[in-house]
C-alpha cells in the first residue's frame, strides 16, 4: 500500500496543467469573474492615469504657500473650479489657486493640494493658513502606483473582486482564461436510487454524486453527471468509457474494493487505463484507485479535452469519497486548472485539540471536525459521534481534517495536530 505522500505526488504529477495555448478561451470582463487567467495582462495606461488631487481643497504652487501660517497667510487668487472629471482650462500662476476636489486633474502649474480645512475662503481670494509639508502634497502623481507596459497580472490569477477591479480599471474588457475543466461523476452500485426514488429495502439514497457535484461547482469545475451505474461489468465497461471520453477526469464512487462486485479496477485495466494507485495507506479512504488513460493527440471526438484523461476511482463510503477528494482530487484539480503553483494546496494548519483523537494506527488517518480561531490559535473540535466512513451524517459542518501520522494513535486534548483545511 501507497503511503499518502507517495500517493499524492504520484496524483500530483499526473494531474498537467491545461495548455497555455490551446485550453485558453476570451470572455468579456464580466465574465471573468471566478476564472483563471491563462496569460498575463500588461496595462497600456498608467495608474493613476494623471496627476490628481487627494482632497478637496486648493491647488496651488508650492513656493507660494511655502512657510505660510494662520499669522501670516498666504493669499491666492482662486482662477478655476475644477470638479471630478473635467479638464482644468487654465494654468495656475505665481499667485494664483485653483479650487480642487477629491480626484479631479491637477491643473498646469499647480504642484500642491491643500486641503480646505486649512484654509479660509473669502470671494475669490483664499487664505492658505497651513504651510502643506512638502511639494506634492496631497498629490497622486500619475503612475505613481502602476506604469504602462509593465506586467499587471501573471497567469494563474483567479479573478476574485480585486483582480476584478484592476483588470476594469486598465480596460482590459476582454481577458483569457483556462477554458473549465470537465470532470465526469457516476456513482456504482446496485443498491443506489436518487434522492427522489422510494426507497426499496436495502436501497440507499446516492449522496456521493450529490456532494461531488457541489464540490466541483465550488471549484469553478464543470461536472458532467452521469447517474447511477449498476454492478455489472457490461454496464460499467459502457459508462467508464464514455466518461473517459467526454471528461479531462472521471470521478466515479464505489466498486474499488476487494467485493465480488467490485469490478472498477479491472474495467480501467481492460479498456487500457495505466492503474497507477490502487491502495492508499489513508483511513478512510483506502481502495482509492487512480488511473491514467493516454488519449494521444487530439483527435475530432474530443476537441476540447486534454491529451490524457485522469481516472479517480473513489471508494463508495461517504466519508472515504469526500476524504480522497480533499485530499488528492482537489490539488490535482487546482493544478490542471491553471492556478498558480502556490494555489494548489493541500493546506495545513498547526491545531490545539480540544478533545481527544482516537486512531487504530496502520493508516493516516483523517478525523473530521471543526477549525475555529480562538485569539489568534487554530483550534480543532473533532466531530461529536461516530468517526466511521459510512456516517455521513456529522460530517456537515466540517471545516478541517484532523490528521494523525499511521504511529500516533492518541492525541491528548490541547495537544497540536496539523488539519487539512477543508472548504466550508
Ligand atoms: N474485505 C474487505 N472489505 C472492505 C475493505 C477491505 O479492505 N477488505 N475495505 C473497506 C473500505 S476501507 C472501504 S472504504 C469500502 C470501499 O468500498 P467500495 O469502494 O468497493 O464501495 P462499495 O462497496 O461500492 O460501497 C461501500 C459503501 O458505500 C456505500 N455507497 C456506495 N456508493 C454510494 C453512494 N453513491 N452514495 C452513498 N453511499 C454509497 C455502499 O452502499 C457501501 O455501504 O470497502 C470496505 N470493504
Ligand atoms: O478506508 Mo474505508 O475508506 O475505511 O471506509
Ligand atoms: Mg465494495
Amino acid at each position: 500500500m501507497l503511503s499518502v505522500k507517495e500517493a499524492e505526488s504520484i496524483v500530483l504529477n499526473l494531474a498537467q496543467p491545461l495548455d497555455s495555448q490551446r485550453d485558453v478561451e476570451t470572455v468579456d470582463l464580466l465574465a471573468a469573474s471566478g476564472r483563471i487567467l491563462a496569460a498575463a495582462v500588461t496595462g497600456s495606461l498608467d495608474f493613476p492615469y494623471w496627476d490628481n488631487s487627494a482632497m478637496d481643497g486648493y491647488a496651488v504652487r508650492f513656493a507660494d504657500v511655502e512657510n505660510c501660517s494662520a499669522e501670516k497667510p498666504a493669499v491666492l487668487e482662486v482662477v478655476e473650479e475644477i470638479p471630478a472629471g473635467y479638464q482644468p482650462q487654465n494654468t495656475v500662476q505665481s499667485g494664483q489657486a485653483a479650487r480642487i476636489f477629491t480626484g479631479a486633474m491637477m491643473p498646469a502649474g499647480a504642484d500642491t493640494v491643500v486641503m480646505q480645512e486649512d484654509t479660509r475662503c473669502e470671494g475669490d481670494r483664499i487664505f492658505i493658513l497651513v504651510s502643506p509639508e512638502k511639494p506634492q502634497a496631497f498629490v497622486r502623481p500619475g503612475g505613481a502606483f502602476y506604469q504602462a507596459g509593465t506586467p499587471l497580472l501573471t497567469p494563474g490569477t483567479v479573478i476574485n473582486a480585486p483582480e476584478m477591479a484592476v483588470l476594469a480599471t486598465a480596460q482590459c474588457i476582454q481577458v483569457p482564461v483556462y477554458r473549465r475543466l470537465r470532470v465526469a461523476i457516476f456513482s456504482t452500485g446496485d443498491e443506489l436510487v436518487s434522492p427522489d426514488e422510494p426507497l426499496a429495502p436495502g436501497k440507499l439514497v446516492d449522496s456521493n454524486q450529490y456532494a461531488l457535484t457541489v464540490l466541483l461547482v465550488q471549484m469553478g469545475v464543470e461536472p458532467i453527471r452521469l447517474g447511477i451505474v449498476p454492478d455489472n461489468e457490461d454496464a460499467l465497461n459502457k459508462a467508464i468509457s464514455r466518461a473517459v471520453a467526454t471528461a479531462d477526469v472521471v470521478l466515479s464512487t464505489g466498486g474499488v474494493s476487494v467485493g465480488d462486485y467490485d469490478y472498477v479496477e479491472k474495467i480501467l485495466a481492460d479498456l487500457g487505463g495505466k492503474v497507477q494507485i490502487s491502495s492508499v495507506a489513508i483511513k478512510p479512504g483506502k481502495p482509492l484507485t487512480v488511473a491514467e488513460f493516454k488519449r494521444g493527440e487530439k483527435n475530432d471526438d474530443s476537441p476540447s479535452l486534454s491529451s490524457d484523461c485522469l481516472y479517480f476511482g473513489l471508494p463508495g463510503n461517504p466519508v472515504s469519497a469526500l476524504v480522497c477528494c480533499w485530499r488528492f482530487v482537489v490539488p490535482a484539480l487546482r493544478k490542471m486548472s491553471g492556478l498558480a503553483a502556490d494555489a494548489w494546496g493541500p493546506e495545513f494548519v498547526k491545531a490545539r485539540c480540544n478533545a481527544e483523537l482516537r486512531s487504530p494506527g496502520r493508516r493516516e488517518t483523517y478525523v473530521w471536525g471543526k477549525l475555529h480561531l480562538v485569539a489568534g490559535v487554530w483550534e480543532f473540535e473533532p466531530a461529536s459521534g461516530s468517526q466511521n466512513s459510512a456516517n455521513l451524517i456529522n460530517l456537515a459542518n466540517t471545516s478541517g481534517l484532523a490528521v494523525l501520522p499511521p504511529t500516533d494513535t492518541w492525541i491528548v486534548p490541547g495537544e497540536f495536530v496539523e488539519v487539512l483545511k477543508v472548504s466550508h
